[in-house]
C-alpha cells in the first residue's frame, strides 16, 4: 500500500526531523508509530501522506504511483491540529466537503455522514460553527472528517489527544472496524494494543530505531526508555512478575489475568 524508501527532511531552519526512514505498509495492516515528542512521528506522517515533498527519499502508492495527489481519494490524512479540517462555515459542510469533492453520490454521503455524526456524538453540533466547539468535539469532528469518504488507508496523527473515555472508546471502535489499512503516530504506548499489531519506534534523532510486533517492542523497557517512552501501564505493572510472553498490553486483559488467577 505505501512503499517508503529512505526519507529523510530537514525543516528550512536546517532541523533534520527525519533520518533515512525506509518501511513498508501493507494492505490492511495496523501500525503503530510511536515516538518521544520531537521525534519526528508528524513529520513522517506528512511525508507518508504526501504533504511534504521530503529532503530524500520516495514513497510509492498502491504500486502505482509516487505521487500523493493521484491517489488524494484513497489517503485519509488526519494531522495532529483538527482547526486544518474544519474551515467551512458548520460541522455540517466541513464533513461534507470530501465526500463531494470526491465525487460520492449525495444520498450516499449524506447516510454516511449521519451514521459518523452519531457514532461520534456530533449529530446535534452539525448546524454549529466549527470554532465554537469544545477541544475534544473539534477533534472528533476532525476523525469524522477523514472517515466520511471511506479512504483505502488512515494516516492518523494522534487521534485521541483531547477526547473523553467514552469517545476514546468509540474512535477506536472505528478505527478498528476500519477495513482498509491504519497507521497511528502517537507518543503514547498505551494506546498502542488496542489498535496496532505492528510497531515502528521512531528514536529520539528522527531514524526508526525498531519495527515488529507489537508485544516484541511494548515489553522491551529498555528499547522504549532509551527513546523517550515507556512500556504501557500494564506491562510496567507486571515487570518482573511475568513473562514478556504472557504480560497483559491492555486493561482489559490485565483484567482477565487477574480474574483468572484470583479464582
Ligand atoms: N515547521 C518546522 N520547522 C522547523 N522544525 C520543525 C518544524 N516542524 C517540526 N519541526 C521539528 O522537527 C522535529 C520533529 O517534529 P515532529 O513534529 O515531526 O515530531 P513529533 O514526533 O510529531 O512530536 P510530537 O509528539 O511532539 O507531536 C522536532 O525537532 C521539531 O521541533
Amino acid at each position: 500500500m505505501i512503499d517508503a524508501r529512505q526519507l529523510s527532511h530537514e525543516y528550512p531552519d536546517g532541523t533534520t526531523a527525519i533520518r533515512n526512514i525506509t518501511l513498508t505498509i501493507e494492505e490492511g495492516e495496523r501500525v503503530a508509530v510511536i515516538g518521544a515528542n520531537g521525534s519526528g512521528k508528524s513529520t513522517l506522517q506528512l511525508a507518508l501522506g504526501g504533504l511534504i515533498d521530503t529532503s530524500t527519499g520516495t514513497v510509492e502508492y498502491f504500486e502505482e504511483t509516487t505521487d500523493a495527489e493521484d491517489v488524494r481519494d484513497r489517503l485519509g490524512v488526519l494531522l495532529q491540529d483538527p482547526d486544518d479540517y474544519l474551515f467551512n462555515t458548520t460541522v455540517r459542510e466541513d464533513l461534507e466537503y470530501g465526500p463531494a469533492q470526491l465525487g460520492m453520490p449525495r444520498q450516499a454521503a449524506a447516510r454516511r455522514i449521519e451514521r459518523l455524526a452519531d457514532r461520534l456524538g456530533l449529530s446535534g453540533l452539525l448546524d454549529r460553527a466549527p470554532f465554537r466547539l469544545s477541544g475534544g468535539e473539534k477533534q472528533r469532528a476532525a476523525v469524522a472528517s477523514v472517515l466520511t469518504f471511506d479512504p483505502d488507508v488512515l494516516l492518523l496523527d494522534e487521534p485521541l489527544g483531547a477526547v473523553d473515555d467514552r469517545y476514546r472508546e468509540r474512535i477506536l471502535e472505528l478505527m478498528t472496524a476500519h477495513e482498509g489499512t491504519v497507521v497511528l503516530f502517537t507518543p503514547s504506548p498505551d494506546l498502542v494494543p488496542e489498535v496496532a499489531d505492528r510497531v515502528i519506534l521512531v528514536g529520539q534523532n528522527g531514524s526508526a530505531v525498531a519495527d515488529g510486533p507489537v508485544r516484541e517492542i511494548l515489553t522491551d523497557g529498555s528499547l522504549l526508555r532509551d527513546h523517550g517512552l515507556r512500556p504501557p501501564t500494564t506491562v510496567q505493572l507486571f515487570d518482573g512478575i511475568l513473562d514478556a510472553d504472557e504480560v497483559p498490553l491492555t486493561v482489559s486483559e490485565a483484567r482477565k489475568y487477574l480474574s483468572r488467577e484470583m479464582r
